[in-house]
Protein backbone atom coordinates (compact mmCIF):
# COMPACT_ATOMS: atom_id res chain seq x y z
CA UNK A 1 0.00 0.00 0.00
CA UNK A 2 1.11 3.58 -0.42
CA UNK A 3 1.32 6.25 1.44
CA UNK A 4 -1.81 7.74 -0.11
CA UNK A 5 -3.67 4.29 1.16
CA UNK A 6 -4.36 3.13 -2.52
CA UNK A 7 -3.85 -0.76 -3.21
CA UNK A 8 -4.43 0.09 -7.10
CA UNK A 9 -4.07 2.71 -9.63
CA UNK A 10 -5.04 2.69 -13.15
CA UNK A 11 -3.53 5.19 -15.56
CA UNK A 12 -5.46 5.59 -18.86
CA UNK A 13 -5.07 1.86 -19.51
CA UNK A 14 -6.45 0.43 -22.71
CA UNK A 15 -6.82 -3.43 -24.06
CA UNK A 16 -6.56 -4.95 -26.81
CA UNK A 17 -6.32 -8.88 -27.53
CA UNK A 18 -4.17 -9.41 -30.58
CA UNK A 19 -4.51 -6.88 -33.67
CA UNK A 20 -8.59 -5.69 -32.88
CA UNK A 21 -10.15 -2.89 -31.77
CA UNK A 22 -9.55 -1.70 -27.68
CA UNK A 23 -12.14 -4.13 -25.42
CA UNK A 24 -11.22 -1.38 -22.85
CA UNK A 25 -10.24 2.16 -23.48
CA UNK A 26 -9.36 5.33 -21.18
CA UNK A 27 -9.27 3.86 -17.77
CA UNK A 28 -8.26 5.90 -15.20
CA UNK A 29 -9.03 5.28 -11.38
CA UNK A 30 -7.89 4.70 -7.97
CA UNK A 31 -8.91 1.40 -5.46
CA UNK A 32 -8.90 2.29 -1.94
CA UNK A 33 -8.37 -0.56 0.73
CA UNK A 34 -11.46 -1.96 2.49
CA UNK A 35 -14.17 -0.69 0.05
CA UNK A 36 -16.50 -2.43 -1.66
CA UNK A 37 -16.87 -1.70 -4.96
CA UNK A 38 -19.45 -3.62 -7.90
CA UNK A 39 -18.56 -3.72 -11.86
CA UNK A 40 -21.25 -3.57 -13.77
CA UNK A 41 -21.98 -3.23 -17.30
CA UNK A 42 -23.77 -4.82 -20.15
CA UNK A 43 -22.69 -8.39 -21.60
CA UNK A 44 -19.20 -7.79 -23.52
CA UNK A 45 -18.97 -4.43 -21.77
CA UNK A 46 -15.47 -5.80 -20.71
CA UNK A 47 -15.96 -6.67 -16.77
CA UNK A 48 -14.70 -10.19 -17.15
CA UNK A 49 -11.67 -8.36 -18.86
CA UNK A 50 -11.17 -5.37 -16.63
CA UNK A 51 -10.82 -8.37 -13.54
CA UNK A 52 -8.41 -10.35 -15.42
CA UNK A 53 -5.71 -7.07 -15.47
CA UNK A 54 -7.10 -6.53 -11.83
CA UNK A 55 -5.30 -9.81 -10.70
CA UNK A 56 -2.84 -9.84 -13.02
CA UNK A 57 -4.09 -12.53 -15.54
CA UNK A 58 -3.56 -10.24 -18.46
CA UNK A 59 -1.52 -7.10 -18.94
CA UNK A 60 -3.13 -4.04 -20.74
CA UNK A 61 -2.03 -3.03 -24.29
CA UNK A 62 -1.31 0.41 -23.24
CA UNK A 63 -1.44 2.65 -19.53
CA UNK A 64 0.18 2.42 -16.19
CA UNK A 65 -0.88 0.01 -13.15
CA UNK A 66 0.43 0.34 -10.07
CA UNK A 67 -0.71 -2.21 -7.23
CA UNK A 68 0.29 -2.31 -3.41
CA UNK A 69 2.37 0.63 -4.32
CA UNK A 70 4.54 -1.60 -7.40
CA UNK A 71 4.75 -0.38 -10.73
CA UNK A 72 2.86 -3.54 -12.05
CA UNK A 73 4.20 -3.32 -15.93
CA UNK A 74 7.40 -2.84 -15.11
CA UNK A 75 8.32 -4.97 -12.40
CA UNK A 76 10.16 -8.23 -13.32
CA UNK A 77 7.73 -11.38 -13.74
CA UNK A 78 9.35 -13.07 -10.84
CA UNK A 79 7.77 -10.58 -8.81
CA UNK A 80 4.20 -11.40 -10.02
CA UNK A 81 3.70 -14.57 -7.88
CA UNK A 82 4.07 -12.32 -4.56
CA UNK A 83 1.83 -9.52 -5.91
CA UNK A 84 -0.88 -12.17 -7.18
CA UNK A 85 -0.73 -14.36 -3.35
CA UNK A 86 -2.07 -10.92 -2.27
CA UNK A 87 -5.31 -11.18 -4.36
CA UNK A 88 -8.38 -14.01 -3.74
CA UNK A 89 -10.22 -14.74 -7.02
CA UNK A 90 -13.28 -16.32 -7.18
CA UNK A 91 -14.05 -17.40 -11.06
CA UNK A 92 -17.20 -17.16 -12.93
CA UNK A 93 -16.68 -20.96 -13.47
CA UNK A 94 -15.64 -21.96 -9.94
CA UNK A 95 -12.18 -23.55 -11.50
CA UNK A 96 -12.35 -26.22 -8.49
CA UNK A 97 -10.29 -29.50 -8.90
CA UNK A 98 -13.25 -31.75 -9.63
CA UNK A 99 -11.34 -35.02 -8.01
CA UNK A 100 -10.25 -32.71 -4.26
CA UNK A 101 -12.20 -32.60 -1.64
CA UNK A 102 -13.57 -29.50 -0.65
CA UNK A 103 -11.33 -29.75 2.17
CA UNK A 104 -8.21 -30.02 0.05
CA UNK A 105 -9.51 -27.50 -3.11
CA UNK A 106 -9.52 -25.24 -0.19
CA UNK A 107 -6.18 -25.68 1.47
CA UNK A 108 -4.54 -25.53 -2.13
CA UNK A 109 -3.36 -22.10 -1.40
CA UNK A 110 -2.00 -22.62 1.62
CA UNK A 111 -0.13 -25.92 0.50
CA UNK A 112 1.44 -23.66 -2.41
CA UNK A 113 2.56 -21.29 -0.32
CA UNK A 114 4.66 -23.43 1.97
CA UNK A 115 2.23 -23.87 5.31
CA UNK A 116 2.94 -26.89 6.99
CA UNK A 117 0.18 -29.86 7.24
CA UNK A 118 -0.70 -29.12 10.92
CA UNK A 119 -1.05 -25.84 10.47
CA UNK A 120 -4.13 -26.10 7.64
CA UNK A 121 -6.41 -28.59 9.54
CA UNK A 122 -7.75 -25.59 11.90
CA UNK A 123 -8.13 -22.45 9.00
CA UNK A 124 -9.40 -24.55 6.48
CA UNK A 125 -12.31 -26.41 8.58
CA UNK A 126 -12.78 -22.68 10.18
CA UNK A 127 -13.57 -21.29 7.23
CA UNK A 128 -15.47 -24.08 5.56
CA UNK A 129 -17.20 -23.98 8.45
CA UNK A 130 -17.65 -20.02 7.82
CA UNK A 131 -19.42 -20.65 4.52
CA UNK A 132 -21.73 -22.75 5.95
CA UNK A 133 -20.15 -25.69 4.52
CA UNK A 134 -18.73 -28.12 7.78
CA UNK A 135 -21.20 -31.11 6.71
CA UNK A 136 -19.67 -31.33 3.19
CA UNK A 137 -15.96 -30.92 3.25
CA UNK A 138 -14.93 -34.37 2.58
CA UNK A 139 -17.18 -33.86 -0.59
CA UNK A 140 -15.98 -33.59 -4.59
CA UNK A 141 -17.50 -30.63 -6.16
CA UNK A 142 -19.28 -32.75 -8.65
CA UNK A 143 -21.64 -34.15 -5.81
CA UNK A 144 -21.88 -30.45 -4.62
CA UNK A 145 -24.79 -27.76 -5.45
CA UNK A 146 -23.69 -25.22 -7.55
CA UNK A 147 -24.45 -22.61 -4.56
CA UNK A 148 -22.20 -25.03 -2.35
CA UNK A 149 -19.47 -24.56 -4.94
CA UNK A 150 -19.68 -21.37 -5.28
CA UNK A 151 -19.07 -21.10 -1.48
CA UNK A 152 -15.94 -23.55 -1.60
CA UNK A 153 -14.31 -21.54 -4.23
CA UNK A 154 -14.97 -18.59 -1.79
CA UNK A 155 -13.17 -20.13 0.77
CA UNK A 156 -10.32 -20.96 -1.34
CA UNK A 157 -10.07 -17.32 -2.54
CA UNK A 158 -10.23 -16.20 1.12
CA UNK A 159 -8.22 -18.86 3.02
CA UNK A 160 -4.68 -17.15 2.38
CA UNK A 161 -6.60 -13.64 3.73
CA UNK A 162 -6.11 -11.99 0.77
CA UNK A 163 -6.01 -7.88 0.48
CA UNK A 164 -8.40 -7.98 -2.20
CA UNK A 165 -10.84 -10.37 -3.33
CA UNK A 166 -12.05 -10.13 -6.78
CA UNK A 167 -15.16 -12.13 -7.93
CA UNK A 168 -16.86 -11.96 -11.49
CA UNK A 169 -20.91 -12.74 -11.55
CA UNK A 170 -20.56 -14.90 -7.93
CA UNK A 171 -24.54 -14.92 -7.83
CA UNK A 172 -24.66 -15.76 -11.64
CA UNK A 173 -25.34 -19.87 -11.01
CA UNK A 174 -27.33 -19.33 -7.82
CA UNK A 175 -31.34 -18.40 -6.48
CA UNK A 176 -31.83 -15.17 -5.03
CA UNK A 177 -31.63 -16.76 -1.43
CA UNK A 178 -28.27 -17.77 -2.18
CA UNK A 179 -27.69 -14.78 -3.71
CA UNK A 180 -28.09 -12.68 -0.69
CA UNK A 181 -26.01 -15.28 1.79
CA UNK A 182 -23.06 -14.57 -0.70
CA UNK A 183 -23.24 -11.07 -0.63
CA UNK A 184 -23.57 -11.29 3.73
CA UNK A 185 -20.33 -13.28 3.13
CA UNK A 186 -18.91 -10.68 1.35
CA UNK A 187 -19.69 -8.03 3.63
CA UNK A 188 -17.97 -9.82 6.40
CA UNK A 189 -15.27 -9.55 4.62
CA UNK A 190 -15.09 -6.42 3.68
CA UNK A 191 -16.00 -5.70 7.39
CA UNK A 192 -12.94 -7.48 8.07
CA UNK A 193 -10.72 -5.10 5.90
CA UNK A 194 -10.17 -6.68 2.61
CA UNK A 195 -10.95 -4.72 -0.16
CA UNK A 196 -13.82 -6.99 -2.56
CA UNK A 197 -14.38 -6.25 -5.96
CA UNK A 198 -17.52 -7.68 -7.31
CA UNK A 199 -18.48 -8.25 -11.18
CA UNK A 200 -22.13 -8.48 -12.24
CA UNK A 201 -24.52 -7.19 -14.71
CA UNK A 202 -27.66 -7.76 -12.23
CA UNK A 203 -28.64 -4.39 -10.73
CA UNK A 204 -30.50 -5.94 -7.69
CA UNK A 205 -27.15 -6.65 -6.16
CA UNK A 206 -26.06 -3.47 -5.73
CA UNK A 207 -29.18 -2.54 -3.94
CA UNK A 208 -27.96 -5.59 -1.11
CA UNK A 209 -24.58 -3.55 -0.24
CA UNK A 210 -25.49 -0.23 0.50
CA UNK A 211 -22.10 1.02 1.06
CA UNK A 212 -20.88 0.14 -2.28
CA UNK A 213 -19.31 1.90 -4.66
CA UNK A 214 -20.44 1.62 -8.54
CA UNK A 215 -17.44 1.31 -11.43
CA UNK A 216 -19.96 0.98 -14.35
CA UNK A 217 -18.29 -0.16 -18.08
CA UNK A 218 -20.20 0.73 -21.46
CA UNK A 219 -18.33 -0.76 -24.19
CA UNK A 220 -14.71 -0.67 -22.62
CA UNK A 221 -15.46 2.60 -21.20
CA UNK A 222 -15.77 3.40 -17.33
CA UNK A 223 -19.23 5.76 -17.56
CA UNK A 224 -19.99 8.13 -14.37
CA UNK A 225 -20.95 11.89 -14.86
CA UNK A 226 -17.21 12.70 -14.87
CA UNK A 227 -16.42 10.36 -17.61
CA UNK A 228 -14.21 8.01 -15.63
CA UNK A 229 -14.40 6.73 -11.93
CA UNK A 230 -12.06 8.95 -9.90
CA UNK A 231 -11.37 9.63 -6.52
CA UNK A 232 -13.38 8.08 -5.16
CA UNK A 233 -16.24 6.84 -7.44
CA UNK A 234 -19.85 8.21 -6.24
CA UNK A 235 -21.99 6.08 -3.97
CA UNK A 236 -24.83 4.20 -4.81
CA UNK A 237 -27.79 6.58 -4.88
N1 LIG B 1 -9.53 -13.83 -25.13
C1 LIG B 1 -10.21 -12.97 -25.91
N2 LIG B 1 -9.86 -12.77 -27.20
C2 LIG B 1 -10.51 -11.89 -28.01
N3 LIG B 1 -11.57 -11.15 -27.59
C3 LIG B 1 -11.98 -11.31 -26.32
C4 LIG B 1 -11.33 -12.21 -25.41
N4 LIG B 1 -11.96 -12.15 -24.21
C5 LIG B 1 -12.95 -11.24 -24.36
N5 LIG B 1 -12.97 -10.74 -25.62
C6 LIG B 1 -13.87 -9.70 -26.14
O1 LIG B 1 -13.74 -8.58 -25.28
C7 LIG B 1 -15.02 -7.94 -25.09
C8 LIG B 1 -15.30 -7.86 -23.58
O2 LIG B 1 -15.47 -9.19 -23.06
P1 LIG B 1 -15.60 -9.48 -21.50
O3 LIG B 1 -15.71 -10.97 -21.34
O4 LIG B 1 -14.52 -8.78 -20.79
O5 LIG B 1 -17.00 -8.77 -21.20
P2 LIG B 1 -18.01 -8.97 -19.97
O6 LIG B 1 -18.55 -7.61 -19.65
O7 LIG B 1 -17.34 -9.72 -18.89
O8 LIG B 1 -19.16 -9.87 -20.62
P3 LIG B 1 -20.15 -10.96 -19.90
O9 LIG B 1 -21.01 -10.18 -18.93
O10 LIG B 1 -20.94 -11.48 -21.07
O11 LIG B 1 -19.28 -11.99 -19.25
C9 LIG B 1 -16.04 -8.77 -25.84
O12 LIG B 1 -16.26 -8.13 -27.11
C10 LIG B 1 -15.34 -10.11 -26.02
O13 LIG B 1 -15.77 -10.72 -27.22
Amino acid sequence: MTADGEIIHFDNVGLRYGTDREVLSDLTFTLFPGRFYFLTGASGAGKTSLLRLLYLAQRPSRGAIRMFGTDAITMPRGRLPQLRRRIGVVFQDFRLIPHLSAFDNVALPLRVAGHREDDLAGPVRDILDWVGLSDRIGARPPTLSGGEQQRVAIARAVIARPAMLVADEPTGNVDPDMAQKLMRLFEMLNRQGTTVVVATHDLDLLRKVPESLIMRLDRGRLSDPTGALRYPPRKVQ
